[in-house]
């Protein structure tokens, strides 16, 4: 299926100065345009509060772009190219009357109506009705809500409610980053494709799943957001299950948004269910202190801007998680994500089952797993470890491991990788939703890590130290270790 051209489109972005706008929509928007695909008569139309000119907002965007745009990929025509695509409009996303004015400036015009709601989650409904109230959205408008939808099960339900009554599930595209970044697809290409793999995907060949998601960086100023979510609302209610459906997913019949989807709420209905009882040995949660990150000395998590120094919130989480059904029984995903830890990395790993009789040297014994290793940052790719005679007369029937090595970048010539929020937006102008997440898909996940939340509110471990630059808790390598595994390093 190849990319088709994306149709002229009228992107109203809600919330355009703030935090994820500038780092991710603007830059993003600037590269399709760079690279041809935004297509002719596409406009955008910055919404926020400020009183500001449109000379001064696009002073800010530019800075934006001078900012967060790799300096390689940043051409101050090409930018100042598309800022004329870009319009302003002060509005209070409150007030519904002063929502006419949009009409004026879509003023019947044809292309295709996006909107972007890149506000606090509380405001999606307040926007879809003020935009309803004044005719804005037709049934072919497209809207995109930014993650979390919601704290719980509960308040995801309200805001999904509130979107629900407005607009049909065929327009929602809920976004989840990670669903845009190229290796995450190319977990349905290297599972759906390869039928080598496809007939090794379950229980009978594999032993095990690790997940890792590690980020070298503390909370970024963002205390205010992330005290009252925590690692499990900020990644593992989204990112961490996304990633972990992908993997543990049934072959889809198409590759239809449907189809996918669907399979992927099979998993979140098959996770087993965190019970008090299990919460020492499947859940570990972590608050980084003090300690060197990248070689830089940093403050711990209460000693960060804006801290309340009693908080108990959790900046690290690892979980072994059960899956429920034939193709899983018995096969743990271990997975683990926190912020300051030693480096980004994000990898998953599939530990296969040693081959059922040996026949090498005992001493080798260790080594006789194949691993799957799928890079998603840094240097996206994947390393098939397999074993091979060692070389050399003296060697006997020595065993050596190594890779069979795929990275993207050197293997194949396709130029730059675009970011997650590029592929994501193109998806959008044309209408595809398969990278996105239905409503039975936030709502499962949050009824799975509801749970442990729940658990840990009603008398759980506080979270365990861990100084930043290190790996997590002990605790985490515990719970791995007590099932005879470690968390897998590169040699
Ligand atoms: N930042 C990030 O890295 C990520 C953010 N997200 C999600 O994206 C969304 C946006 O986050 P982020 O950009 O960080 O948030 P910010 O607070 O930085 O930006 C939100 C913007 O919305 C504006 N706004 C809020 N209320 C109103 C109102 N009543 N009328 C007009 N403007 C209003 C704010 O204006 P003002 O500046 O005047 O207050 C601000 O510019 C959130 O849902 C967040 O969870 C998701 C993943 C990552
Ligand atoms: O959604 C979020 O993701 C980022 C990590 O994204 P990545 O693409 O840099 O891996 C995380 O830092 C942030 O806390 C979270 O809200």
């Amino acid at each position: 299926m190849a990319d088709s051209t994306a149709t002229p489109c009228d992107i109203m972005l809600f919330g355009a100065l703030g935090n994820l706008a500038r780092r991710k929509l603007i830059p993003a928007f600037y590269q399709l345009d760079r690279a041809g695909l935004l297509a002719e008569g596409s406009r955008i139309l910055a919404l926020a509060r400020r009183n500001l000119d449109i000379a001064a907002v696009h002073r800010q965007l530019l800075g934006a772009l001078e900012e967060f745009v790799n300096p390689e990929e940043f051409d101050r025509s090409a930018a100042e190219g598309f800022l004329q695509r870009v319009d302003y409009q002060i509005l209070d996303f409150n007030n519904t009357e002063d929502f006419q004015v949009l009409n004026t400036w879509r003023d019947g015009a044809r292309n295709e109506l996006i909107v972007y709601m890149a506000c606090p989650p509380a405001m999606y409904g307040v926007i879809g009705r003020n935009l309803h109230a004044v005719s804005c959205c037709t049934e072919r408008t497209r809207v995109v809500v930014e993650k979390p939808i919601g704290h719980d099960l509960e308040s995801s339900r309200v805001i999904n409610d509130e979107l629900g009554a407005i607009y049909k599930e065929s327009q929602l595209f809920r976004i989840d980053h990670y669903l845009g970044k190229e290796t995450v697809q190319n977990l349905i290409a290297l599972r759906f494709a390869n039928n080598l793999f496809a007939s090794q995907w379950d229980q009978n060949h594999i032993s095990h799943v690790e997940i890792t998601v590690a980020e070298s960086v503390g909370i970024e100023g963002r205390w205010g957001y992330f005290d009252k979510a925590g690692q499990v609302r900020d990644m593992i209610q989204n990112h961490m299950l996304q990633l972990l459906c992908l993997i543990a997913m049934d072959p889809p019949s198409d590759l239809s948004a449907d189809s996918i989807r669907d399979e992927k709420v099979k998993v979140l209905k098959a996770l087993r269910k965190v019970t008090p009882d299990m919460m020492a040995n499947y859940v570990v949660r972590g608050q980084y202190t003090a300690g060197t990150s990248t070689g830089v000395l940093v403050p711990g998590y209460l000693e960060e801007e804006g801290a309340n120094k009693r908080s108990e919130t959790e900046t690290f989480v690892a979980l072994k998680v059960e899956i429920d059904n034939w193709r899983w029984s018995g096969v743990p995903f271990y997975i683990r994500t926190g912020k300051r830890l030693p480096e980004k990395l994000s990898q998953i790993i599939i530990h296969f089952k040693p081959a059922p009789h040996y026949i090498f040297d005992p001493d080798q014994r260790h080594l006789a797993n194949n691993k799957l290793i799928i890079r998603l940052e840094p240097d996206e790719g994947m390393s098939l470890r397999i074993l091979t005679k060692d070389q050399g007369l003296h060697k006997g029937m020595r065993l050596r491991q190594g890779p069979l090595e795929l990275t993207f970048s050197e293997t194949f010539d396709a130029g730059r990788i675009p970011d997650a929020y590029e592929r994501l937006l193109w998806e959008v102008m044309k209408g595809n939703q398969y990278l996105f997440v239905r409503r039975d898909e936030v709502e499962h996940a949050w009824r799975w890590v509801d749970r442990i939340i729940q658990n840990w509110n009603e008398g759980g471990e506080p979270p365990k130290r861990y100084a930043a630059g290190t790996w997590g808790p002990v605790a985490s390598i515990a719970m791995i270790t007590r099932d005879g595994r470690s968390w897998y390093e590169d040699a």
